[in-house]
């Protein structure tokens, strides 16, 4: 079997999948923590990993950039290849300066103003939810490696460059202030959404990389290296 964007077979992915937007952290993290890493997909280079972390199978696997994207990839691994919890590993834009460079966020909910949800099933909500038992796997796994969580609201945005619009409060001053964004990413709206109307299970966890609150800024090469903590919660669950 094979899928339009996917060339691996049935039984190649795991049960838990980790999805960083970028395909070369999936690599990344293959090469570095898992034992036996097997390359199962490369389709357009969005390369999908399986092996073993501590004895317990895992699949790592790039998701792309925006929801158009995860929407795709997660639909598939849940749809075609039996994945019951996708995990995005993701980097984000503080909008406060609770978050600071590094920090690791637990996604409480993503907020968004996409048509995702909208188009994919006609749900109309601005708000989409984690899994809560895959939430509490991920505390579990943090606080066994003394590992702290910044928990809270999500921004899932279209947009990554905006024309500014000269408008006070700013955006993401208004999305924090009045709907508790945290930090700003791009997937897991509809990430969650898929999640739910398929009944399996998605969470979060994201690095701080940047943020609108100080002129702060990872290089490309700490974000694909440096998560490594966000990489240890996420491997660390035992469902
Ligand atoms: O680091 P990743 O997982 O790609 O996540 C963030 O980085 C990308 C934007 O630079 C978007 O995909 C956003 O969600
Ligand atoms: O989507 C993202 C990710 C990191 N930083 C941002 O500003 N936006």
């Amino acid at each position: 079997m094979s899928t339009p964007h996917n060339r691996a077979q049935k039984g190649d992915f795991a049960a838990t999948v980790l999805m960083p937007g970028d395909p070369l952290r999936a690599k990344f993290i293959a090469d570095t923590f898992l034992e036996n890493p097997r390359l199962v997909t490369d389709v357009r280079g969005m390369l999908g990993f399986t092996g073993t972390y501590e004895g317990r199978p895992v699949s790592v696997m790039g998701s792309g950039m925006g929801m158009p994207s995860i929407g795709i990839y997660s639909y598939e691994l849940y749809t075609q290849y039996g994945v019951e919890n996708i995990i995005r590993i993701g980097s984000a834009g503080s909008y406060t300066d609770k978050a600071r460079l590094f920090d690791v966020v637990l996604a409480t909910g993503a907020y968004s103003e996409s048509s995702y949800a909208l188009t994919q099933s006609g749900d109309g909500a601005d708000i989409q939810l984690p899994d809560p038992e895959l939430n509490e796997a991920l505390r579990a796994s943090a606080a066994a490696q003394n590992i702290p969580l910044i928990e809270g609201v999500i921004h899932s945005s279209d947009v990554f460059y905006r024309e500014p619009s000269g408008e006070k409060p700013l955006y993401w001053e208004r999305l924090r202030d009045e709907k508790g964004c945290v930090a700003v990413e791009m997937e897991s709206f509809a990430l969650f959404h898929n999640a739910r109307v398929l009944g399996k299970r998605a969470a979060c966890l994201l690095t701080i990389s940047d943020s609108f609150v100080s002129p702060e800024i990872t290089t490309p090469e700490q974000r694909q290296t440096s998560f490594t903590a966000m990489m240890k919660v996420a491997l660390g669950v035992q469902l």
